[in-house]
């Protein structure tokens, strides 16, 4: 009989469970839907999701995690909850031990927050490990050797880079510019271009379907709809991808110099690794296009994309779990 325990990539934008011998068993966004007269729950996930934007006057899409951390407490322990309780860790054999991914800069108080969170959801002891180390982990890499290996781990919060070697971070950087950030650059660009309003599901659509941060190295256009600022009706118009890439330089120029600031107080050593190693994106914001052009330009070094980016944290929290009886005699956050 194998073991419950499980690893969770709580994300500014999706969430995902990860159960020791199941793989991935969960995977959807960090909304929740409440009714604000009562502050009641009334969808979680995907279903909220839909909701974004398209709510009346009492019913509110929350996003409570934001830029990484928790803004609204109270949300994230019932959407933390109900996503335990979905994947039913009640009937599970005893309470599982809890493996939580968070960002690298988050304060004591908001792991204590989180930890507290999981706990009252069942869990029977609950670990909090790193970002990018789990993502790094992950993605393939062998950390635990005593050679460099680079990380740039885009979300939807949080950017987070780092250098690791013998199994810890030894520079990292976290910025608040990723995905989320890119909608806004879209929606602001379509505003001041176009004087038309368009909602967050709309940016990110363009994003995912046009945008491209290389020059010249992607020629889409997508029809999008929106209301006319002027005479308030809706309004349909085209965008090109070399639009978008004007529209979401400054916002990558933020994340290419975060990653050459690790770069430039990486030990020389680890440097060299580097070079011969490679950059592994992931994090769902590498699937930015182009994003793995620009840094290797950037930055001098090679830049791969992992495999399926948005998975590589949670995957990172199964491989942890198989050793979680080693990590447990380290001391944790
Ligand atoms: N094909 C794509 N192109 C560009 N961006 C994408 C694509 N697919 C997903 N994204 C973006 O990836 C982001 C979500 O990534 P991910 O699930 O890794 O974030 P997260 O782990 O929830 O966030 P954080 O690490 O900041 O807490 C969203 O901003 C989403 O719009």
């Amino acid at each position: 009989m194998f073991s419950r325990d499980i690893g969770i990539d709580l994300g500014t934008a999706n969430v995902l469970i990860h159960v020791k011998g199941k793989g991935i068993v969960l995977n959807e966004p960090s909304v929740v839907a409440m009714d604000r007269t009562n502050g009641r729950v009334l969808e979680v996930g995907e279903e909220a999701r839909r909701m974004v934007g398209r709510t009346p006057g009492n019913i509110e899409a929350i996003r409570p995690l934001k830029d990484g951390v928790i803004a609204d407490f109270d949300v994230t322990e019932a959407m933390l909850k109900h996503f335990i309780n979905k994947i039913n860790v009640r009937g599970m054999f005893s309470k599982p031990r809890m493996l939580i991914c968070c960002p690298t800069n988050i304060t004591k108080v908001e792991q204590k927050a989180i930890k507290e969170a999981a706990e009252k959801s069942g869990g029977k002891k609950v670990y909090l490990e790193e970002e990018p180390k789990v993502a790094a982990i992950g993605a393939g890499m062998d950390i635990f050797q005593p050679s460099g290996n680079m990380v740039v781990d885009i979300g939807g919060g949080t950017t987070d880079v780092a250098v690791l070697s013998m199994g810890d971070i030894v520079t990292a950087q976290s910025i608040k510019m990723a995905g989320d950030k890119f909608d806004v650059e879209i929606l602001n660009y379509v505003k001041r271009e176009y004087k038309l309003l368009i909602g967050e599901r709309t940016a990110e659509d363009i994003k995912v379907h046009v945008a491209t941060v290389f020059p010249g190295a992607r020629n889409e256009s997508i029809d999008i709809r929106g209301r006319d600022m002027v005479s308030g009706l809706p309004r349909t118009i085209t965008i090109k991808s070399e639009e978008i890439e004007k529209a979401l330089r400054e916002a990558v120029a933020v994340i290419v110099q975060a990653a050459k600031n690790v770069l430039e107080r990486t030990p020389p050593e680890l440097s060299a690794d580097i070079i011969d190693r490679g950059v592994i994106l992931t994090g769902g914001g590498a699937l930015l296009h182009g994003i793995d052009q620009l840094l290797a330009e950037e930055l001098r070094v090679p830049v791969f994309l992992a495999d399926e980016p948005m998975h590589c944290v949670a995957k990172g929290t199964g491989i942890m779990l198989e050793n979680i009886d080693k990590i447990e005699k380290r001391s944790f956050i």
